[in-house]
């Protein structure tokens, strides 16, 4: 197997040859995009209200829903079997939970997602059955994202909510990590452990890169969406949250009904 020894420079210094490195640097000006997208701009200066959290848990729901079914099903596959940790990682369940605690019990019924998050669950569901050694880069953008910020907007969505407990926050929580710094080392390690041709490692990156892509592209969408609320405040002079339609919007099976909505946000 190919280990791409080829390190190339940056203003930072050598990438390297490992995996975790030349992901980070691959998709080092897509993050920057994504921190600077409307959406989590808001959200970091604590703009986001309660019905925008609901609208942004439902596109989380669905793309972690198949993410965690690719992962779950690919799991012995030798590119996957490595990051595989659904114990300290899987955020399917806590996002149901936060759904019911905010929608209620028939939440599944209540869903609704832009286009952009129903793209991006099904880029995973083609790579899961066609090319499944890219999943580490969709595991990578979505799973170190959410250790590496997850305190942080934790915080902020608590403050911003006036939640007074955790209620409503297991997607921030990992129980099963004790220190998400050390916790990022391990799964880096593992990434570089992971056997590819130089083929695939290309391809690996190139995936990193549309992974950043597809949630730029749904924050995008849900801010399309929540502007249509903000413009019709705007135009009431007031501070009440309108009604807002959005006939583009296909439904994925449960939805927040989509009647109040303001601005909003994301996950990392
Ligand atoms: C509110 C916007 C965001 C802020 C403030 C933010 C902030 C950060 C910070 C401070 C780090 C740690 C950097 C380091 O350890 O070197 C980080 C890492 C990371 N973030 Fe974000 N982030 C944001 C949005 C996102 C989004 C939208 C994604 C992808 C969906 C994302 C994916 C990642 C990944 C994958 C890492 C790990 C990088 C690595 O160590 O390889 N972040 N982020």
């Amino acid at each position: 197997m190919e280990t791409m020894k080829s390190a190339r420079k940056t203003e930072s210094g050598d990438i390297g040859s490992d995996l975790s490195e030349q992901v980070k640097a691959a998709t080092k000006d897509s993050h920057v995009r994504a921190e600077n997208t409307q959406l989590m701009l808001s959200y970091q200066k604590g703009h986001i209200t309660l019905p925008q959290y609901k609208v942004l848990l439902c596109s989380l729901h669905e793309i972690y829903k198949a993410l965690e079914d690719e992962l779950d099903r690919n799991s012995s596959h030798p590119a996957v079997a490595p990051i595989y940790f659904p114990q300290e990682l899987a955020r399917l369940e806590t996002l149901e939970k936060d759904l019911e605690h905010f929608l209620g019990s028939g939440w599944r019924k209540r869903v609704v997602v832009p286009a952009a998050t129903h793209r991006y669950a099904q880029r995973l569901r083609q790579i899961g059955k066609e090319r499944p050694e890219l999943l580490v880069a969709h595991a990578y953008t979505r799973y170190l994202g959410d250790l590496s910020g997850g305190q942080v907007l934790g915080k902020i969505t608590q403050k911003s909510l006036g939640l007074s407990s955790q209620e409503g926050l297991s997607f921030f929580s990992f129980p099963g990590v004790t220190s998400p710094n050390r916790f990022k080392q391990l799964y880096r390690s593992r990434m570089n452990g992971i056997e590819l041709t130089a083929e695939e490692r290309a391809a690996v990156l190139e995936e990193a890169v549309a992974a950043f892509e597809l949630n730029i592209q749904v924050f995008d969408d849900l801010q399309k969406m929540l502007s249509v609320t903000t413009e019709a405040v705007d135009q009431s002079a007031g501070n009440v949250v309108r009604t807002a339609t959005f006939p583009s919007l296909p439904i994925v099976g449960l939805c927040v009904a989509l009647t109040t909505i303001g601005l909003g946000i994301y996950s990392l």
